[in-house]
């Protein structure tokens, strides 16, 4: 971004004009601050009990500063005024007695407010991630992850904000306001009234500024996001990017997004920056027409020098909540900003619903069906499949081949109902999928896909999540089925072996291995192997041919796969070309036919490297 594109971006974040999507994070519908408050309030009724307690506590604590501040009054007039030392010790007592009370109410006041905020940001993070697991793949796929994440983190906590520390705040306010100004009208009601003139300035001030700040906030939130985006993106692919020399490239990258915040921060510490001059300058104002005005009244005796002097402490006390209020205003705005963000997230519907009533689907027997299926992602403008129909049948190997972008993996994204058909159906033991629940299906199926396909976690727990209540034992007779059990062992701590950020401590037939032993334990009538071979040599691949051919075993398999090699015991083979099945039959039917797939087959064949072992650790 140059310095001309920054301030253009200023000024246009002062205009309070309404900005585009940002290029990577995305902005989400304006929301009124009453709807925030409507949508996250449900999350504090379980702590309503301590709320209540909050409250007395905010009310205690402007009542304890009250009752300090009048006890000058009484030390001035009774006891400085007079030179009369009869009450300073009682005073001194209960002032010391005020002073420890003051400061419990205020310990209990903060650990409380902390507790329940930090539980209501525990409990609505917790929902959110549940939330954006329950949408659909496809919704995720296209999302930034950096963004997401910005709004799981920093926009939370700008709701919690808003709703609960921005109220306790107004709440606390409000009681000193009225507290102090009551005190006010008892010393004088004539100063009394003079000194609230002011007041409407303030609220005007705050009315003024609050709008900007607002936009500027919301620019601010949005950029935030998108940095984390960038960041997210280019740490995770830091290979990619070294590989490619392009350090430098991302950095700027990072740089211009940044600049984009920087520009938005600026405008928001003006617009607050100045806010609070001039509202000192009010109050300045405000506090010397008094004085003026005192001295007058004192002159006349109808104020005592303890009743002027504490006067103009509570009105310091006073213009203190007042100002608050009106940087609170602001603070609320900019947090709503945030909640905007995150609710955005909340309204998403998943693209792929469970029906209302679903048929109870316990073990399935494992019958594949597609039946004249089409299928065109969201956002694209073509289909990715068009008329498929096949049907794959308990013991059966299903292998779908075809060029890059043929629709193989799509075939499998259907198969496990992370998308529904555009038209035609899928079917399972012959129930539509979307008369199934959408855990049923899944749970009779096994996958071992092409992606990373561990988690940065145990080798043990990795292998478990196929099968959460395996046992140990389970565990490493299935890693013996995949072939794993030697190599694990021989990791630093075995079974206990953290695998490291996407597995990246494993080599790729070790990873493939362990997902294989993953969908053993399962143990689903449906396996699912999308590009099981993928980036191993030839080796590695006749290394996990044999514990791929152990799990298929009597199971209903789906293979995906470029490699002709791996597919050719499969009991019926479709070839794909462009969404299309344009040829099917066994492997030595398609060669008879001597069609595309016989001439893919010898360009394959042909191609085959020559073995070479995979590195197992020592
Ligand atoms: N999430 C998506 N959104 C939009 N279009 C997609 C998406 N995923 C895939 N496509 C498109 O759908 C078509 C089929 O893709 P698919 O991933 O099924 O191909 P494939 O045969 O598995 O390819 P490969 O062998 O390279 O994995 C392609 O044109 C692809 O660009």
């Amino acid at each position: 971004m140059t310095i001309t594109d920054a301030f253009s971006r200023i000024r246009s974040v002062f205009g309070v004009t309404s900005h585009g999507p940002g290029e990577l994070a995305e902005s989400a519908p304006a929301v009124a601050v009453r709807e925030v408050f409507r949508r996250f309030w449900p999350y504090l009724r379980p702590y309503r009990r301590w709320l209540w307690v909050v409250l007395v506590l905010i009310v205690l604590a402007p009542l304890l500063d009250t009752i300090t501040i009048w006890f000058f009054k009484v030390l001035i007039d009774r006891v400085l005024v007079p030179r009369d030392f009869g009450l300073f010790f009682t005073l001194g007592a209960a002032y010391l007695g005020v002073t420890l009370l003051s400061g419990l109410v205020q310990f209990v006041d903060q650990y409380l407010s902390t507790w329940v905020a930090e539980r209501f940001l525990l409990d609505l993070r917790t929902d959110l991630f549940g939330h954006l697991h329950q949408l659909s793949v496809g919704f995720l796929e296209r999302r930034k992850t950096g963004d997401t994440l910005s709004r799981m983190t920093s926009d939370l906590a700008a709701i919690e904000s808003l709703v609960l520390s921005g109220l306790a705040q107004a709440l606390s306010y409000c009681f000193k306001i009225v507290l102090f100004a009551g005190a006010l009208f008892l010393l004088s009601w004539q100063l009394a009234a003079v000194s609230l003139v002011t007041v409407p300035a303030f609220w005007l001030a705050a009315k003024y500024f609050s709008r900007r700040i607002k936009a500027a906030s919301r620019e601010k939130r949005q950029r935030t996001g998108s940095i984390t985006s960038v960041a997210e993106e280019s740490l995770s692919n830091a290979a990619l990017v070294k590989a490619y020399g392009q350090e430098r490239g991302e950095t700027e990258r990072l740089h211009r997004e940044n600049l984009g915040s920087f520009a938005a921060e600026l405008v928001a510490t003006r617009l607050r920056s100045l806010f609070t001059p001039l509202v000192e300058l009010l109050e300045l104002f405000g506090v010397l027409i008094i004085v003026g005005l005192g001295t007058w009244q004192l002159v006349q005796n109808s104020i005592s020098l303890g009743g002027l002097i504490v006067f103009l402490g509570y009105l310091s006390q006073l213009y203190a909540p007042v100002r608050g209020f009106g940087q609170l205003t602001n603070t609320l705005f900019a947090a709503s900003a945030g909640a905007e963000r995150v609710i955005e997230l909340m309204d998403r519907r998943p693209e792929v619903r469970d029906p209302e009533q679903p048929t109870p689907l316990g073990r399935a027997r494992g019958v594949v069906g597609f039946d004249d299926v089409a299928f065109r992602y969201p956002h694209a403008d073509r289909d990715a499949l068009h008329h498929v129909s096949f049907t794959a049948h308990p013991g059966q190997t299903l292998a779908l081949v075809g060029a890059s972008g043929s629709g193989k993996s799509t075939t499998g994204k259907l198969l496990l109902r992370f998308y529904d058909p555009t038209s035609g159906a899928v079917t399972l033991d012959g129930h539509d999928l979307r008369t199934l629940d959408q855990a049923d299906v899944r749970r009779n199926i096994a996958v071992v896909l092409q992606d990373i396909t561990v988690l940065d976690t145990t080798v043990r727990e990795n292998i478990r999540w196929g099968k959460p209540d395996a046992t140990d034992a389970e565990i490493v007779e299935a890693a013996r089925a995949a072939d794993a059990h030697e190599f694990i062992t021989a990791l630093p701590d075995g079974y206990d072996t953290r695998v490291g950020s996407h597995g990246r401590l494993l080599s790729g037939g070790q990873r493939q291995r362990i997902s294989i032993a993953r969908a053993m334990i399962r143990d689903a009538p449906i396996l699912l192997l999308d590009e099981p071979t993928v980036g191993l040599d030839a080796a590695s691949t006749e290394r996990i041919l044999e514990p791929l051919r152990r799990l298929m075993s009597g199971r209903t398999t789906i293979v995906v796969s470029h490699n002709l090699l791996t597919v050719r015991d499969a009991d019926r083979i479709l070839l794909l070309d462009h969404g299309r099945v344009t040829e099917a039959g066994t492997h030595e039917e398609l060669l008879r036919h001597d069609g595309a797939y016989a001439h893919l087959y010898r360009l394959h064949r042909h191609d085959r490297p020559e073995p070479v072992a995979e590195q197992e650790p020592a």
